[in-house]
Order: C-alpha cells, then sequence, then structure tokens
C-alpha cells in the first residue's frame, strides 16, 4: 500500500529523503497535505480490493489520525473525486489528448484528486497542482510527474462551464455529454430517465443527477416510544445542529457536524435514535402504519441486514402490540440487526436464513400479519451516499436481481395472512426492479390486491409529499423529497 511509511506518527507527513529517488536536483520539495494521502488510499482501495469508500475511508483517516478538519477535507476529497469519476476522467482525455485507459491507474487517480480540488473545490491552482504532481512521485510513476504537471496545469486553464461546453461539443450524442457531464454512467441515466418519464417527469433529469453529486444531509431517525418526539429532540439538540425537517415524522435533520454528538445530545434512551435515511424510515412506517395494529399481530422483516428499517418496525411493534422476526441471509449481516435492534430488543427475534426457504418462516404453520421485503436491489437509489457504486454496477446484475426479487416475493406471499399486508421495497427507481416487479407479481397470485401506498405516505408524512404519476406504488427522490429515491408498494392478501 502507498501510506505505509510515510506519517510521522502525529498524522503529519514525513519528509522523504531527497536521496530516495536517486534522481538528482529537482524542484523544492512540496509538504503533501495527509489528507490528500488518505484520500489517495482510499481510491486505490475502492479499485484494488472492491472496498466501500464510506468503510475505507473512516479506517484509513484513524490509521492516519486525522483530527477533524483534515478528515473532513479527506472525506470530501476522495467522496467527490469518486462521484465526479466520469467527468473528471472525460475532462482528463481531453486536457490530455489520450484516452483514460491509456493513463496508469495510479496516475490516474492522482488527476482524478487533481481534477477534483481543480473543479470541484475551491483549492488554490498552484496548491492542486504542486501537491498532485508530489503525490505522483511519492505515490506512482516519478518520471510521469511532468504529464501529471501539464495536465492539470491544462485543466486548471478552463473553468467549469468551458469544459461542460467542450464536453458537449465533443461529444457523439446528447446522452453521452449529459452522461459525462453529470458523472453517471449512460445506462444508469437512461434507467432514471424512463422512472422518471413513466410519471410523467422526464424534466425532472438533471435536477435528480445534480441531487445525486451532492452529499445528502444527515437524517437521525427518533424512534417511536423513545419518550421523545422528533421535533422535541431537534428542539433540545439545536445547537448540535438538529431540525426537524424533512418527510419523516420520525426524522430529524443534521445541518452539519457531528452525528455521534447530535445522537448524545437527543436524551433518549440508548439505541432509539438512530442515522436513517428519511425515505427508509416512511417505507417502514408505510408497512406499520399503513391501518392501525392489532394486538398480538405477527410482523415479518424478509431481508432485514443491517436492520435500519428492522428497528422502526421493532418500535412499532413494541407500541402496537405486535411482534417482529427479522430474517437476514448473511450471518454477518443478521449480527448487524441485532444491533440495530438493541433499544427495541424485547419485541424482535432475529434469525439468518435463505427468504426463499421454509426456515425463515419458522414453523411450517406460521403466517404473519405483515411482511417486509425489502429486496436486494442495484441500489440506484442511494448514489448520493455511496459514491464509488455507480461505477460498480452493471446492467447485467439487473436480471439477477430481478429474479430473487420475485423468488423473494413469492416465498413471502404464500406466508402472508389472510387480509394480511406486504410492503415492497427498493433503494431503486428502475422500472425493471419496482413496477415490472410489482405487475408480475399481481398477475401470479390473483389474490393480491394493491393499495394506495401513495394516499398511505401522504397520510403519514410530516409535510406534503408531491407523488407524481398514476400508479397505486410510491416513489421517492432525492431531488424532490430529500430522502433516497425509495420504491413502495403495498399489497394486501384477501381474506
Ligand atoms: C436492501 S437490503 C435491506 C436493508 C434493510 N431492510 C435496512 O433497512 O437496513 C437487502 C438485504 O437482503 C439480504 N438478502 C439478499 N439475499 C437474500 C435472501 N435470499 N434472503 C434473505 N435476505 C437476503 C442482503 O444481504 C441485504 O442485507
Amino acid at each position: 500500500m502507498s501510506g505505509g511509511d510515510r506519517n510521522d506518527g502525529r498524522g503529519r507527513p514525513r519528509r522523504r529523503p531527497a536521496e530516495r529517488s536517486g534522481r538528482g536536483p529537482r524542484a523544492p520539495r512540496v509538504e503533501i497535505s495527509p489528507a490528500r494521502l488518505v484520500a489517495y488510499d482510499v481510491l486505490r482501495d475502492v479499485e484494488d480490493r472492491d472496498a466501500y469508500a464510506n468503510l475505507a475511508l473512516p479506517s484509513r483517516i484513524r490509521e492516519a489520525r486525522l483530527d477533524g478538519r483534515d478528515a473532513g477535507l479527506a472525506t470530501e476529497l476522495a467522496a467527490g473525486a469518486l462521484r465526479g469519476r466520469g467527468r473528471y476522467d472525460r475532462i482528463i482525455e481531453l486536457a490530455a489528448g489520450r484516452s483514460s485507459e491509456q493513463i496508469d491507474s495510479r496516475t490516474l487517480n492522482v488527476l482524478r484528486l487533481g481534477a477534483h480540488q481543480l473543479l470541484g473545490m475551491r483549492t488554490a491552482a498552484h496548491a492542486a497542482v504542486n501537491e498532485s504532481v508530489e503525490l505522483q512521485r511519492r505515490v506512482a510513476n516519478a518520471n510521469a510527474a511532468g504529464f501529471v504537471n501539464g495536465v492539470l496545469r491544462a485543466i486548471g486553464r478552463s473553468s467549469n462551464e468551458e469544459w461542460d461546453r467542450r464536453i458537449g461539443e465533443e461529444a457523439r450524442t446528447p446522452d453521452e455529454a449529459l452522461a459525462a457531464r453529470s458523472s453517471h454512467p449512460a445506462w444508469v441515466l437512461r434507467a432514471l430517465r424512463d422512472a422518471l418519464r413513466s410519471e410523467g417527469r422526464e424534466h425532472e433529469l438533471e435536477a435528480l443527477l445534480e441531487a445525486d453529486n451532492a452529499p445528502p444531509r444527515v437524517s437521525l431517525a427518533v424512534l417511536p416510544g423513545a419518550g421523545v418526539d422528533a421535533e422535541g429532540a431537534a428542539a433540545t439538540a439545536r445547537e448540535a445542529g438538529l431540525s426537524a425537517d424533512g418527510a419523516s415524522p420520525l426524522g430529524v435533520e443534521l445541518a452539519g457536524g457531528d452525528p455521534v454528538r447530535a445522537v448524545a445530545a437527543i436524551d433518549a434512551r440508548e439505541g432509539l435514535v438512530r442515522v436513517q435515511d428519511q425515505g427508509s424510515q416512511l417505507a417502514a412506517l408505510a408497512l406499520t402504519r399503513s391501518r392501525p395494529v392489532v394486538p398480538g399481530e405477527r410482523w415479518l422483516d424478509l431481508c432485514a441486514g443491517p436492520g435500519g428499517k428492522t428497528a422502526v418496525l421493532g418500535a412499532e411493534a413494541l407500541l402496537g402490540g405486535a411482534s417482529l422476526r427479522a430474517n437476514e441471509v448473511s450471518e454477518h449481516r443478521a449480527e448487524l440487526v441485532r444491533r440495530a435492534v438493541a433499544g427495541v430488543a424485547g419485541a424482535v427475534e432475529v434469525v439468518s436464513h435463505d427468504g426463499r426457504e421454509a426456515s425463515a418462516y419458522g414453523d411450517r404453520s406460521s403466517v404473519y400479519d405483515r411482511i417486509l421485503v425489502d429486496a436486494p436491489c442495484s441500489g440506484l437509489g442511494a448514489l448520493r451516499r455511496r459514491p464509488e457504486a455507480r461505477w460498480r454496477k452493471q446492467p447485467s446484475d439487473l436480471p439477477v436481481l430481478t429474479a430473487l426479487q420475485g423468488e423473494l416475493l413469492d416465498a413471502a406471499v404464500e406466508r402472508l395472512a389472510p387480509g394480511g399486508m406486504l410492503a415492497y421495497v427498493t433503494c431503486s427507481p428502475h422500472l425493471a426492479e419496482t413496477r415490472v416487479v410489482v405487475d408480475r407479481l399481481l398477475q401470479r397470485h390473483s389474490g393480491l390486491r394493491e393499495l394506495d401506498a401513495r394516499r398511505v405516505l401522504r397520510g403519514i408524512a410530516r409535510a406534503e409529499l408531491d407523488l407524481a404519476g398514476d400508479s397505486p406504488s410510491a416513489q421517492l427522490w432525492p431531488h424532490r423529497h430529500g430522502t433516497d429515491a425509495m420504491f413502495i408498494a403495498l399489497l394486501e392478501r384477501g381474506s
């Protein structure tokens, strides 16, 4: 790894001895900030080890012992360069006059970080260029330091607007230009457009692409029954930057600062305040609040890991006198579910089985009054949260996922009690994973009836919810609702 010997133990970079390069006199040495080194290492982790940036970042930041300011800088650098990769690669290609595939991957990562500093941050051009050149010498091919210098200087000479104009001029199609400018793979852009078009909102595409590129505000869920409500929690923790904003009645938003401090500032029992997207909160509440809970009801969360929605279901079950079984195929993720429900543990049993197998459902005769199928999906609805995700997914992933979604739903429907309610949820707006899956399910199971999830959500939401189109299911959007793009369908079994 590139990080090995370069810290002095206090998070400051160690000066490399001049003789180490063995290349004679050079320009005066430039210090590289530890944040840049950490960001570079995260880009390598993502590329070499298929790491998730949101896990690699905190671990690298801890390892380098960065303080809060440097940790923030490392996060902005790495997340920004990963998210903006498609656009930055196109700009690098135009500035270098060669395809990014012809550039060594280490050098390309140095250039992406440099491009993000020049075009996406307010870093002074000389600092962005000089530190990138030094970074190249330190972690990649020192002979290409002149190349890095030339490309970044060329990038810095034009503004964002000029680069976007050039991207447009050189693109073969308008979609190719939009994909590059918005840093989305073209197939993802088309899928998002199709989903918006199905609601009559194709004109919102650029706003959505922009929202995907903005880091989301941190949302917390104040679980019901905690003895504090979301409004009260926001009021008591206002100095920690909290406000009771957003669509979920459980939701509290953090304008900035540290979520851990904000959670601590809310005086609630441990485990009852959790970081969670408000779309996820609404999806869980759509199932629990679609009709009054009858004490003794049995609920099942079929795909529970890591347990965000399970925690909301568990709190609601506790309030209403229901019991909840939470199933997750991966043992490791089932353990995360156990931790997530620590605040409401009394109401929840956590098990680990394949949701298509009978064992996931307990006894042979067990049926459930409410089932949540929050299915494994492409995750195209959470692109703003996972900066590298859009480059990992492929259209060829879709058939495997949609087959699994259908099989999980078929198995769940078999265990739905007469009159029982099933919520099908995805964190993807891709029509193949949303409406197509639900329509096919309804074709296969004539005893199922789709309910108006949009009416249910409007009844739950704290503020007016703009839900477009005329299908009974609800699609939330980052640009319109400030949530991940959650899809929610409610299905009832005839009694
Ligand atoms: C979208 S995530 C669920 C998120 C979760 N409901 C939450 O809010 O935190 C889907 C989960 O389904 C699990 N999964 C995948 N295949 C499964 C299967 N065959 N049976 C049960 N769970 C499965 C995945 O491991 C993953 O944890």
